[in-house]
């Protein structure tokens, strides 16, 4: 499915989100005593650290000229008070590169902290939905190649996401996307099996939808999403769910929409690597992802998608319907 051109890039994107999931997995694990809150309240953990570190020094050694914009840095980890948090780090990155240090991993970190934007970068989140990690609910680990401004190849990685929703027995799936090629599904538990080609539904009634929106009701608008929902005529109950997970049900099928609105009075913009991925995995699986209004996300301002307002993401025909009903209700 996937043309050679980006075989290398895919290889590398693959292999380092395989080796970040299985560090989370283990934390996840056994969770307590590795979170630490940052300086804006938000939740951090050991496997965010972690992950991070194994995903740069992947780029950094294959790529060594690519950028890499990325959500965390090193600075709370040399701090006396969290000489425990980085003591974890160190024992759960050594388990994947045994050669690491404490000062080889905080560099490895670091190589993640460019902070503008170049023609051609990566953007990571390490632990997207660090909340639902903690919980013991969804997480992702988001990867994306961004070139003039638009996410080209991705690897997103859903340790916790069932294969089917309705049967969460069986789980753990890495999704990989390149620009105009498609969109594929890997099962995490096995690093030799072939790869499943995923397609949006071909939803073309918006009544017929199903929408996901987040599990934290801090981060969207909860009561919006369900009387946009109202209006579109859809009556299944919504999926709330943590992480760029819910772009890729988007993806495979399992949900049509992805409502991210801003609650009233909200200042709060978005991130890059909270949609980047996201976003290409969705489009190349046939569907559409656009802010609120309709707008392309524009990624040439990182880390902010500050021309943007809100998130959609549909299965393609019915997006501008969605769009439609947003506009109709803010009116
Ligand atoms: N007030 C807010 N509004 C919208 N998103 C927010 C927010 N505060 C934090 N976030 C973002 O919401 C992401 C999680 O999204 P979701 O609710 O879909 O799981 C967080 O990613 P991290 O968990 O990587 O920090 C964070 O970037
Ligand atoms: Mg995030
Ligand atoms: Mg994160
Ligand atoms: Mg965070």
């Amino acid at each position: 499915m996937f043309s050679d051109a980006t075989a290398e890039t895919r290889s590398v994107a693959l292999r380092a989100v395989r080796a970040a999931a299985a560090l989370c997995q283990t934390v996840q694990a056994d969770i307590d005593d590795t979170v630490a809150t940052k300086d804006d309240r938000s939740p951090v953990t050991v496997a965010d650290f972690g992950s991070q570190a194994l995903i740069c020094r992947a780029l950094q050694q294959a790529f060594p000229d690519t950028p890499v914009i990325a959500e965390e840095d090193s600075a709370m980890l040399q701090t006396e008070e969290q000489a425990h948090i980085l003591e974890q780090v160190v024992a759960r990155v050594q388990a994947h590169e045994p050669a690491a240090t404490a000062e080889s991993i905080c560099r490895w970190i670091d190589h993640g902290n460019a902070d503008r934007y170049h023609d051609r970068f990566w953007t990571l989140d390490p632990i997207d939905g660090t909340k639902g990690f903690v919980r013991g609910d969804q997480y992702a680990i988001a990867l994306a190649l961004v070139e003039d401004g638009v996410p080209t190849v991705a690897a997103l990685g859903c340790p916790n996401l069932p294969d089917n929703l309705d049967d969460p027995t069986s789980h753990g799936q890495v999704f990989v996307a390149v620009r105009d090629e498609g969109a594929m599904q890997f099962p995490l538990s096995d690093p030799d099996a072939d790869g499943t080609p995923i397609h949006t539904r071909d939803t073309a009634q918006a009544e017929e939808a199903r929408f996901c929106d987040s599990f934290v009701s801090a981060h969207s608008a909860h009561d919006k999403a369900k009387e946009v929902g109202d209006m579109l005529g859809i009556s299944a109950p919504p999926i709330r769910m943590d992480s760029q997970a819910k772009y890729a049900i988007v993806a495979r099928g399992d949900a049509d929409i992805y409502f991210r609105l801003p609650r009233p009075g909200s200042d709060y913009t978005e991130k890059i690597w909270d949609h980047a991925a996201g976003r290409l995995v969705v489009e190349a699986a046939g569907g559409r992802v656009s802010d609120m209004h309709g707008e392309p996300l524009d990624f040439t301002h990182a880390p902010l998608l500050s021309e943007n307002t809100g998130v959609v993401a549909t299965s393609g025909a019915i997006h501008d319907n969605v769009i439609q009903a947003l506009a109709d209700y803010e009116r």
